[in-house]
Formats: C-alpha cells, structure tokens, sequence
C-alpha cells in the first residue's frame, strides 16, 4: 500500500514596512489566511525599502509589527529582509523562505497598490515561479491582475479598512489619536519612543 503522502504546508507572506503596521494589514492577512486555508501568515518587514523615503528604523518597525501579531496564534514574524541588508527585493524574500522551506507552498500578500506595481520590482517574472500572489482590495485602489500572469495571481475582496502609515503617522504628528487604527500596543510603542512625532 502506498504511503500517504503528507500535506504541503501553505505559508502566507505579508511583506510590508510596517511604519507603522494597522489594522489594514492584519485584516489582510487574517481574510487571507482563512480563504486559502493557510496554516500561518508570515509578516515579513523590510530592510531597506528603495522607494520609500525617511522610514523609521527597521527595528522599530520589527518590533511594532511583532506587538501587533503576538496574539495571533497563525501569525508569526520573520527578519529575514532586515537582517540580509541593503535594499529589500522581493525575489530576495522568497528565494530565502524557499530555502528554508522547501515543502511549502508560498502566497505572497500584496494590497491593490502594490500588486499594481509588481512587474516593475525585481526579477518580475521569477517572482510567479517562487509564489503565487494575492491581491486584496484596499480603498482607493481598483483591484486587477492586468498584465500579470493570471494562474499566478488571485484576487480577494477584503473588509475595506481605509487606514494607510502615511495618515499613521501624519495624525500622530498633528497630534491625532491613532486608537482603533492601529492595535493598542502599537499606540503605546509609538508614544513610548516618540516615533512620528514630527514628520509627515
Ligand atoms: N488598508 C489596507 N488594506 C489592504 N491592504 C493594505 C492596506 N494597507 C496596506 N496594505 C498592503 O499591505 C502591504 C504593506 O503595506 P505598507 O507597509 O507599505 O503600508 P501602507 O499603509 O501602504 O504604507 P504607506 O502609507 O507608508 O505607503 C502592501 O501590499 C499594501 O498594499
Ligand atoms: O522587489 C521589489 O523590487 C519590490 C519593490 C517594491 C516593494 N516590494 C515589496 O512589496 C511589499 C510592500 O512594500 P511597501 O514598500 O509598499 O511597504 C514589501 O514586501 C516590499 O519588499 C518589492
């Protein structure tokens, strides 16, 4: 009799900067997790986003984003993009969990802004061979695969939660209450360390 062949572990990878990680994110990844029966959501921060300016320091966005994942049991949070250094590319990311997890099927989590721009990152089409990519809707953003490979891409509505870092951090500097945007211990860590205090 053959031997019963074991199931292939399905990791979600929620790449993201994280400055700081909201609400937006987690619904994301939770809704995620639950349409495509994922066993976990790894959140993955970069390192050195090269085409954002003036981003806080990579271990505060680390440490924000394992504060706000900590409760979730299917959640967990990897430094795989800040401890490689330099810029953060994705094909990075995925070569490195592939690595470490050969068994496993990978889903790349992108908002309807990033997806949007995926097939100007790096190495754009090895990307589809590493992962397949889901797109969830976020506010403002229209929600298509054009010009992706569609096999490879697939699109989830999501609770629509208009929360971006950007208004983050700009309430916090205008001195606006983050509460309810954010999870609690978020809130706490950025008053703790001042974070956004006077940028925009
Ligand atoms: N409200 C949201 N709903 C759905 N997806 C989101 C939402 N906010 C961010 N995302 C997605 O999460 C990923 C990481 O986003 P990121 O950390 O850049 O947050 P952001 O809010 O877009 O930040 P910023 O305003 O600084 O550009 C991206 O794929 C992005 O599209
Ligand atoms: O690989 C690339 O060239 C590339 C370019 C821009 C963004 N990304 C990835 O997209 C994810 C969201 O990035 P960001 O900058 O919108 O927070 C994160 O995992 C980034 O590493 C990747």
């Amino acid at each position: 009799m053959a031997a019963p062949t074991q199931k292939r572990a399905r990791i979600g990878v929620m790449g993201g900067t994280f400055d700081p990680i909201h609400n937006g994110h987690l619904v994301a990844a939770s809704e995620v997790r639950r349409h495509f029966d994922l066993d976990e959501v790894v959140f993955v921060p970069t390192g050195e986003p090269y085409q954002k300016r003036d981003v806080s320091a990579p271990e505060h966005r680390y440490l924000m984003t394992v504060i706000a994942t900590a409760s979730n049991p299917d959640f967990t949070v990897s430094r795989i993009d800040i401890d490689r250094g330099g810029p953060t590319y994705t094909i990075d990311t995925l070569r490195e969990l592939r690595r470490a997890r050969p068994d496993a099927e990978l889903f790349f989590i992108s908002g309807a802004d990033a997806v949007a721009q995926i097939l100007d990152w790096k190495d754009a089409h090895e990307l589809f061979t590493l992962a397949h990519f889901v797109a969830v809707s976020r506010p403002g953003h229209p929600l298509t695969v054009s010009g992706l490979p569609e096999e490879h891409v697939s699109l989830l509505e999501v609770p629509a939660l208009a929360i971006s870092s950007t208004d983050c951090r700009s309430r916090v500097s205008r001195d606006f209450p983050v509460w309810y945007l954010v999870p609690d211990g978020v809130v706490q860590y950025i008053s703790k360390y001042h974070l956004y205090r006077s940028s925009t």
